[in-house]
């Protein structure tokens, strides 16, 4: 996308407020920070109502989007309506298309209806199973279309990373993703480096927001100072024991947590790391 001449100034005003305040939190200040649990395909109905109890004795001060399977949306929702809690509610797919004949998918309206604000899109383990950049791109253009937040995951595989393709793979992945979007106020970015998934082997904070900062300015070069607003998670063996560390970096502006947001106790102190 070419950039105007507008948002040009734009950025270059940013930069120099940035620069002059950059010991500070004023520029950041308006990112809010959002804690994720994808609960990929774990849990019983029983067990899903259990963990959901747990967590949602307590307001949280950031959001705290909690993405069940399936199943068991509907259920949690009914759950968190009954508490005093704010979590909200996240689905872990959506189909590109309103309606028709896709045998087991679910459409945007339908998680809508069942309460969900909002949606993962192109996990590596879809993007594992076939969902190129396109597709991926067309399901954030419907979950806006249909005001579900789209948390679009990116991340470079093991091989990618040991080639130091990381930078490459994530600034095509995100602008294609972001491919005829202009408004990015209800955009997040979850970047999920493939080979730290549910290996116990995070990133280090610091090698996380140095791509973080990378991938903001990727934003940048296309939608100028929008890309400020975007908030930026990291996932991939984030831990109660690590989360500290993610939340002191810049440009980290939350997690998205697989493992360990199974468990009530880890999972609330992970979002405490962030509060
Ligand atoms: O894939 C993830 C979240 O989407 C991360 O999973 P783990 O936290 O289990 O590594």
């Amino acid at each position: 996308m070419t950039q105007s001449i507008e948002s040009f100034i734009e950025t270059i005003v940013r930069k120099t407020i940035t620069e002059k305040f950059a010991d500070t939190n004023i520029i950041d200040s308006k990112r809010r920070t959002v804690i994720a649990a994808n609960w990929k395909m774990n849990m019983s109905l029983e067990t899903a109502g259990s963990l959901i109890t747990q967590l949602a004795d307590t307001t949280y001060s950031n959001t705290v989007v909690v993405c069940p399977p399936y199943p068991y949306l509907y259920p949690v929702k009914l759950l968190l309506n009954q508490s005093t809690s704010n979590i909200q509610l996240g689905g872990q797919n959506v189909h590109e298309e309103d309606k028709g004949a896709h045998t087991g998918d679910i459409s945007a309206e339908m998680l809508k209806d069942v309460g969900c604000e909002h949606v993962i899109i192109g996990h590596s383990e879809r993007r594992m199973i076939g969902e190129t950049d396109e597709l991926v791109n067309n399901k954030v253009v419907k979950a806006l279309e249909k005001k579900l937040t789209p948390i679009i995951c990116i991340g470079e595989t093991a091989e990618q990373y040991d080639q130091g393709l990381t930078k490459e793979v994530v600034s095509s992945q995100i602008q294609t993703a972001l491919t005829g979007v202009t408004d990015l106020s209800d955009i997040v970015i979850a970047y999920e480096p493939v080979w730290a998934i549910g290996t116990g082997k995070s990133a280090t904070a610091e090698q996380a927001q140095d791509i973080h900062e990378y991938i903001r300015s990727t934003i940048e070069k296309s939608h100028g100072v929008l890309a400020d607003e975007v908030p930026i998670l990291y996932g991939g063996s984030v831990k109660a024991k690590n989360a500290e560390e993610f939340s002191k970096m810049k440009d980290i502006d939350g997690v998205l947590v697989g493992g360990a947001s199974l468990n009530a106790e880890e999972f609330k102190s992970i979002i405490q790391a962030f509060a």
